[in-house]
């Protein structure tokens, strides 16, 4: 099976390629990128007018399989994630039962094999049932292929406990995606604590919620030398703190999701549980914070924290309704729209921090159009404006605050492997 996409515009951080190229696949893997050229294929792809580059790999999604399929299994998750230019994605272990064995890391795997339509990198728990109180098998889970731990949904409030999941994970040689939150601290909050709070009469979740934990965490990988990456990082002082790891020489990373750089508490319009998820909808400042931390490189990559809910769930009010919401179908537009249009970032480097960067972090050898390397491939139009419209979705989950958002930036193909998973 061979592919030719024909004079698409190549944007590749790995070898800097930023011009009208042809590329070539076959059997799976990148086999020429180049002007002009003279090959036949199965199947060509008229890219003309539109870009090239490395499919995007999200570091941060849910699944919700096993326990909550009402929600998004495997299969809708990775046919969203198709959708949304994915080619890998990174489901967190906040499941019923949690993946925190090397069992449930295998069960994933095969799952992925039968199921997915994108790569399925799975992240391990960091403790039995994500209860907080006895470590996982990391070392199992690693060895299984697990691409991280990660308590996401939660953080391991024991300091102890942590540090010594967090030595684990460096013998393993697998890195810590770590969700920043004081428990005690955040008590029942569900919104920014400030103005819209007040006005709503909802409980805040202040900015400390979130920094204590940043900060407890860079010192611990300070300490152990843990590769640390700190998940949907929405405050300012996170990324201070991030800038200034990075300037000890720490190998500690960032991500931040397309809705924290997009909206703020004040575009929450009325007690609408699509604007609840965690970390909530920061300040102006918190915003400007995280365009300045994507410009200037201290965060390194977009991630989606797609986070389905059914409709029930979500039509109750912000105090009763769960976090999250869904990402996968709108994070590239968001990004393209927020953070190129304006010229924020140019698009080889939004192009990097979905894909080079995160590839990078999980030490994956993806995310790059070099000759030789795995066609994971997306193929956009950022010519036009249209709408958001969450009836599109692939994914079961509708909970979005952005339908009806005017942006730029529409996948049209999407490639795994040489194989076309996804066309407009
Ligand atoms: N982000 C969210 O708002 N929700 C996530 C949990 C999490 O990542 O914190 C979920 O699993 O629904
Ligand atoms: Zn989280």
């Amino acid at each position: 099976m061979s592919v030719l996409i024909k004079k698409g515009h190549v944007l590749d951080p790995s070898t800097g390629v930023d011009g009208i190229r042809d590329l070539y696949v076959k059997n799976g893997l990148v086999a020429a990128v180049g002007k002009n050229l003279e090959i036949t294929a199965d199947v060509v792809i008229d890219a003309e007018g539109l870009y090239v580059m490395p499919g995007f790999i999200d570091l941060h999604v849910h699944l919700r399989e096993p326990g909550f399929e009402y929600k998004e299994t495997i299969m809708t998750g990775s046919r969203a994630a198709a959708r949304g230019g994915f080619t890998t994605i990174c489901p967190m272990p906040n499941t019923r039962p949690a993946i925190d064995s090397k069992e449930m890391i295998e069960w994933l795997k095969e799952k992925e094999k039968k199921e997915a339509r994108v790569h399925i990198l799975p992240i391990g728990a960091v403790t039995y049932g994500q209860a907080g109180e006895e470590l996982a098998d990391i070392a199992g889970m690693a060895a299984s292929g697990a691409a991280a731990i990660s308590e996401d949904g939660k953080s391991v409030m024991s300091t102890s406990l942590y540090r010594e999941g967090m030595l684990k994970a460096k013998e393993a040689g697998i890195p810590v995606f770590a969700h920043c939150e004081d428990k005690d601290l955040a008590g029942d909050g569900v919104i920014n604590e400030g103005n819209v709070a007040k006005e709503l009469h909802l409980p805040g979740i202040s900015n400390a919620v979130e920094d204590i934990i940043a900060i407890r965490d860079i010192l611990l990988a300070k300490e152990t030398g843990v590769r640390l990456h700190l998940c949907h990082c929405s405050t300012k002082d996170s990324v201070a703190f991030l800038e200034w790891a990075k300037k000890e020489g720490l190998p500690v990373t960032g991500e931040v999701c397309p809705h924290h750089f997009t909206l703020t508490d004040d575009d929450i319009p009325c007690d609408d549980s699509n604007y609840k998820m965690n970390p909530p909808l920061r300040s102006k400042e918190d915003v400007q914070a995280l365009k300045e931390g994507l410009k200037n490189g201290v965060l390194d990559a977009i991630a989606t924290d797609h986070a389905p809910h059914s409709k029930e769930e979500k039509e109750k009010s912000f105090l009763h309704s769960p976090f999250g919401i869904v990402g996968l179908e709108t994070a590239f537009a968001l990004s393209y729209t927020e953070l190129v249009e304006p010229g924020i970032l140019t698009f080889m480097e939004l192009v990097k921090k979905l894909s080079y960067n995160p590839a990078d972090i999980l030490g994956i050898e993806r995310g790059s159009l070099r000759e030789g390397k795995a066609a994971d491939i997306v193929i956009v139009d950022t010519g036009e404006w249209y709408k958001i419209d969450k009836e599109t979705f692939a994914s079961m989950g509708r909970n979005t605050p952005f339908h009806g958002r005017r942006v730029k930036g529409k996948i049209k193909y999407t490639l795994v492997d040489g194989q076309v998973v996804y066309k407009d």
